[in-house]
Parts: structure tokens; C-alpha cells; sequence
């Protein structure tokens, strides 16, 4: 992690968002973090099992495709509603039980990001690249902590469900910021399911190609590898269950879980 004030990015995801207990001890930290660290912080969140549940409660059912959920014009109103509504509302809820003045927002606000239909088979998925900073740096200047759903809006007014993986990515370009990702699991696991604690380009795509890497963390790892390329740094993937380790990787100390670099 660089010690400069660029900002950090926190992307939540996971069954994190369905478990209060979990989402107050991360919250707890991410306080201690503000106080201490002084650095600007931002959180991009996704909320799949929010979105299962909503959909599955409205007798709808989903498929994924290559870790992408497959989203027909008629889910994208309550994928919608469970992500930048439920999930984004609940982030913000902790934030302000935890004395974190924050502002809840979606790809589209300021213009953040530019988003388009990814690929007609897969309904209305978007893809997302980078858009304008202005924003975000106006409300981290002001200090406050911005908390940022994957729903994006296309240039003729199309609501799109982005990978949350894919949305931090592409905010960590236009922020220039660190990038540490926070998931189910330890890290990436190799083929005996051990903790990998340093994946390169090379292995990384080895283990895909082998199936090691597979399914939402395949799209997680290319989400990563992309962000180390732009940005030259290394991106952290972790458990968001030991939210105290996550201050010593922040403060550059402890191993935590997988460490993504070219
Ligand atoms: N090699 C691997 N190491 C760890 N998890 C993996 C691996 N391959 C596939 N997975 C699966 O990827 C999941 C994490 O991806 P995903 O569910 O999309 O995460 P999130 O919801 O946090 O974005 C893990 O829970 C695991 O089931
Ligand atoms: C296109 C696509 O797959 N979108 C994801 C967006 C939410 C997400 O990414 O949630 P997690 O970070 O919790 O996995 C979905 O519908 O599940």
C-alpha cells in the first residue's frame, strides 16, 4: 500500500451485506481507520445475495454467466432496488451508527462513470470505465466518505447492473487510489485450496486457465489485474471477517490475504 493521501478504496461484497454483526465489526474499524490514518476513504459495494434474495422474494430466478448475472430488462427494477436501495442504504445505516459522515451514490452520480450494455446476451449488464473525479474529490474534500453501489446509468438513460469488482476497478482509475477488496473467502486459493499470499499476471492466468480461479473470483482477479496495470500498484484481496488485520495491511505490517501485482 502507498503511504501517500491518494484515497483507498474498500470494495464489500459477499454475504458481508446480509450479517449486521459482521458489517458493525467492519465499520468499528473502518472508524479507528479514519481517525488514525487520516486518509480518504471510499467504499464500493456490491450485494449479489441482497439481489438473489429480492429476486427470489418477487418469483423471479437468475442465471450467471461467466460470474455475471444475466439480467433481463424486466429483473433490472429490483436488482436496482437491492443494490443502490437496500444494499447502499444498509452501508450508509452502519455509517452513521458509527459516527462516519458518508454519502451514498451509484455510477452515475457526477458523471463517476461511463457505462454501456457489455453484451447483449447477458441483458442489461453493463460495462464500465472511468468518468469524471469531480465529484467524489468534492464530497472527500469535504470529509465526507462516499459509499458507492455498482448500478450504473448509460449515456440514453439505461439503468445497468454492474460487477461490483468491475465498478471499483474502473473508480480506482479515476481516482488514482489503492484498491483492497473484501470478500467471502481468505484470499485466492491455489488447487489444494491454500491461501495464495502473492499472485503474479502469469499464475493468475494459469490458475483460470486450469479452473482453479473460477466464477465470480475469476471476474474479481481480471477486475484486479486490470486495476495493477493502470494504477502500477498491487491490489489486496481478502476477508472482510478479521476487519483487524485489515488495519495492519493498511498500515503496511501484516500479511492479509492475497496480494494481485503484474
Ligand atoms: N480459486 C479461488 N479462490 C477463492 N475463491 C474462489 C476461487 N475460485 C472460485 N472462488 C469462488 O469465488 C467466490 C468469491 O467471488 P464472489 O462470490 O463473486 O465474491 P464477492 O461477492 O465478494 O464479490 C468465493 O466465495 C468462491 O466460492
Ligand atoms: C453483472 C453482475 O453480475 N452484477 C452483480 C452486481 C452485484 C455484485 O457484484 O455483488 P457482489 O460484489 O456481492 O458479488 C450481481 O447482480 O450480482
Amino acid at each position: 500500500m502507498s503511504t501517500q493521501t491518494s484515497p483507498l478504496i474498500i470494495k464489500l461484497g459477499g454475504t458481508l451485506l446480509q450479517s449486521n454483526e459482521a458489517l458493525a465489526a467492519l465499520f468499528t474499524t473502518l472508524n479507528t481507520f479514519i481517525k488514525e490514518v487520516k486518509r480518504p476513504l471510499v467504499l464500493v459495494h456490491g450485494g449479489g445475495v441482497l439481489v438473489d434474495n429480492q429476486l427470489n422474494a418477487m418469483g423471479l430466478s437468475s442465471t450467471k454467466k461467466n460470474g455475471l448475472r444475466v439480467t433481463p430488462a424486466e429483473h433490472i427494477g429490483v436488482i436496482t432496488g437491492a443494490l443502490a436501495g437496500t444494499a447502499n442504504k444498509l452501508l450508509l445505516a452502519q455509517a452513521i451508527a458509527h459516527n462516519i459522515n458518508s454519502v451514498g451514490l451509484c455510477l452515475g452520480d457526477g458523471g463517476l462513470c461511463r457505462v454501456s450494455q457489455l453484451d447483449a446476451e447477458l441483458g442489461s449488464v453493463g460495462k464500465v470505465d472511468g468518468g469524471d473525479a469531480t465529484l467524489i474529490s468534492t464530497l472527500l474534500n469535504g470529509g465526507f466518505m462516499p459509499v458507492i453501489s455498482s448500478i450504473g446509468i448509460t449515456q440514453d438513460g439505461q439503468l445497468m447492473n454492474v460487477n461490483a469488482d468491475q465498478a471499483a476497478t474502473a473508480i480506482a482509475e479515476v481516482l488514482d487510489a489503492d484498491l483492497v477488496m473484501l470478500s467471502d473467502v481468505s484470499g485466492i486459493l491455489d488447487g489444494e485450496r491454500q491461501l495464495i499470499n502473492s499472485l503474479t499476471h502469469d499464475r493468475a492466468q494459469e490458475l483460470m486457465h486450469q479452473g482453479v480461479i473460477k466464477d465470480g473470483m475469476a471476474v474479481k482477479v481480471k477486475a484486479a489485474l486490470q486495476a495493477t496495470q493502470t494504477l502500477g500498484k498491487p491490489v489486496a484481496v481478502g476477508s472482510w471477517r478479521n476487519p483487524e488485520q485489515l488495519l495492519s495491511l493498511l498500515a503496511g505490517e501484516s500479511e492479509f490475504g492475497t496480494r494481485i501485482s503484474q
